[in-house]
This record gives structure tokens, sequence and C-alpha cells, in this order.
């Protein structure tokens, strides 16, 4: 997956599968010579890594896949209807189950089979879901803007960049179209999505002001007040402090894949 003439770096716990079946020779002396408590050890951990490989190559299959038909029905809706009108209404199941299954994504970080941090993939995560569950699902009168559809092609294109690219570098088989792919073009695709998002979340404020969605107003039995309209301002603005971080981070593994660079990222 990596260029190998670049500078060794403290490796993924998966990065392929060759990497969990060593070539006939190569096994390590201290596993060639470890007592037989180490050699259960050794076999434990290679027989959990291959578990974690088969595991990740058929979740990025299926993601794959699930965002290839998410594109196909949505190319099939346009040519059509000729509009977007009624697009979001046709995809909404398909994008919310796929969606929302990325949430594994966090356990695979959270467990250490990816070494991803959980924090940049546990925000890239609830971003969407908010989007997904609380404002297209839940507000109608937005799923219509061409802001949604914006989105959607945004998160479509790089969805299935994205899992390909894991797939074919978990199979050992990587195209360089698609790892160009993967680190280029989201410094087009990731601002572009933010600017969907935004645009989508401020067409649903006077819909939230109007009509108090998700709100609580006092008197109620709780003594709790919450108004939907403040935080989706809030949310809004936390884009300013978050979405520079997820996009950095995005600059630091392009330098480190396509250019080798040793990054050291600080820890969760
Ligand atoms: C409750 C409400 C909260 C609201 C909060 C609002 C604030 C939100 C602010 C920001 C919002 C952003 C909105 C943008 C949305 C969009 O998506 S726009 C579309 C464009 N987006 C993108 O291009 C980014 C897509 N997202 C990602 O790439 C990831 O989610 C990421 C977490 C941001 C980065 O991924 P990361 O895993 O760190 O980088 P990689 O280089 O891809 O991988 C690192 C290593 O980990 C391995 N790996 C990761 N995942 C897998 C996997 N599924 N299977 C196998 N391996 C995996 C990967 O191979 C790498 O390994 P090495 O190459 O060996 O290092």
């Amino acid at each position: 997956m990596r260029d190998p003439a670049a500078p060794s770096l403290p490796a993924p716990a998966v990065s392929s599968l060759a990497d969990f079946h060593p070539a006939p020779g190569t096994m390590a002396s201290g596993e060639e010579d470890g007592t037989v408590e180490e050699k259960e050890n050794n076999n434990k951990k290679k027989t959990k890594s291959t578990l974690a490989t088969i595991w990740l190559t058929s979740y990025n299959i299926v993601m794959t896949v699930g965002w290839l038909v998410l594109a196909l029905a949505m190319i099939r809706f346009y040519v059509q209807k000729g509009s977007h009108r009624g697009l979001y209404r046709s995809i909404a199941r398909t994008l919310k189950f796929f969606q929302t299954f990325a949430l594994v994504e966090v356990g695979h970080c959270a467990i250490g089979i990816v070494k991803t941090s959980v924090i940049v993939t546990g925000v890239q995560v609830c971003s969407r879901l908010f989007m997904v569950w609380f404002i297209t699902n839940g507000i109608r009168q937005v799923q219509n803007e061409e802001s949604v559809i914006l989105f959607l092609v945004v998160w479509t294109v790089t969805e299935i960049t994205r899992y390909s690219y894991y797939t074919f570098s978990l199979l050992n088989h990587l195209p360089y179209f698609i790892k160009w792919a993967r680190y280029n073009l989201f410094i087009i695709l990731y601002p572009l999505g933010v600017v969907g998002e935004l645009f989508t979340i401020y067409a649903a404020l006077p819909f939230v002001r109007r009509s108090g969605l998700y709100s609580m107003r006092l008197p109620n039995k709780y003594n709790v007040s919450f108004d939907y309209y403040y935080c989706l301002i809030i949310v809004m603005l936390s884009y300013i402090p978050l979405f520079p971080q997820l996009y950095f981070h995005m600059l630091r593994q392009r330098r480190k894949v396509l250019h080798g660079e040793v990054i050291v990222e600080k820890d969760d």
C-alpha cells in the first residue's frame, strides 16, 4: 500500500492480507526458537489478524457495492425524470442504511484493527449521520434543495473511491489511479461537501424556527428547554474549527502515502 521507498512508519494493525501470511522461511527467528507458550500466542495473534483482514475486506467490498448502487440509482433517477426533485426520497433508504452502517468504522478504530484516530473518524461519521437523520430525513422541506444533491454526489464519489482503495489495498492489488484518486479528489470534494452540507442546514433554519421541530419549550414536566434552531446554528459554527482538522489530516495522509513523508501524528 505504501511506496516501498518511503521511510518506515509504525505499521497499521492491518495493512494487507500479505501481512499475515509470511512467505516460507521468512518467519522471525524468535518465532522459530520460541517456547510453546510464545508460539501459541503468535498463532492466536495471527488468527486474530487474519479474521480482522477478512472482516475489513468484506466490509469494504459491501460498502463499495452499496455506494455504487447509490450512484447508479441517482444516475437512473436523473436520466428518467430529468430533474433532481424527488431524487433524495428515491434513494433515502439505501443512503440511511449504508451511512449508518459506517458507524462500524468508529469501532474499527476503537478496537485497533485500523490505525486511525477514533476522534477523526467519529467526527466524520457523526457529522454525516447528523446530516442524514436530523436534517434531510427529519426535514422534508429541504429534501429537494440543490445543496442536498451536491453533498450526495460528493459523498458518493468519495466513498466509492475510499472503500475501493481500502479493498484493493487489503488484497495487495491497488491500481495507481485509485490511490491517486483517494489522495487527490478530496482536495476539491471535501470543501464542496461542506458547502452542500452548510447550505442544506441553512435552508432548514426557517422550517425549524417555524415548526419548533425537535425543540422543547418551557414550561414542561422535565423543566428543560432545548431549541433545535440554535443547535443548528452551533453545528454550523462548529464546522469552522472541525473541518480544517479533518482537511489537514487528509493532507498529511496524502503527503505520507503519495510522497512517503514521515508524519508523527498526535495520539487521541
Ligand atoms: C452530533 C453532530 C455533530 C456535528 C459536527 C459537525 C462538524 C463537522 C465538521 C466537518 C464536517 C465535514 C463534512 C464533510 C463531509 C464529507 O465527507 S465531504 C466528501 C469528501 N470527504 C472526504 O474526502 C473524506 C472522507 N473521509 C475520510 O477519508 C475518513 O473518514 C477520515 C477519517 C477523515 C480519514 O481517514 P483515515 O482512515 O485517517 O485515512 P486513510 O488514509 O484513509 O487511512 C489511514 C489508515 O487506516 C487504514 N484504514 C482506514 N479505514 C480502513 C478500512 N475501512 N479498511 C481498511 N483499512 C482502513 C488505511 O488503509 C490507512 O492505512 P495505511 O495506508 O497503512 O496507513
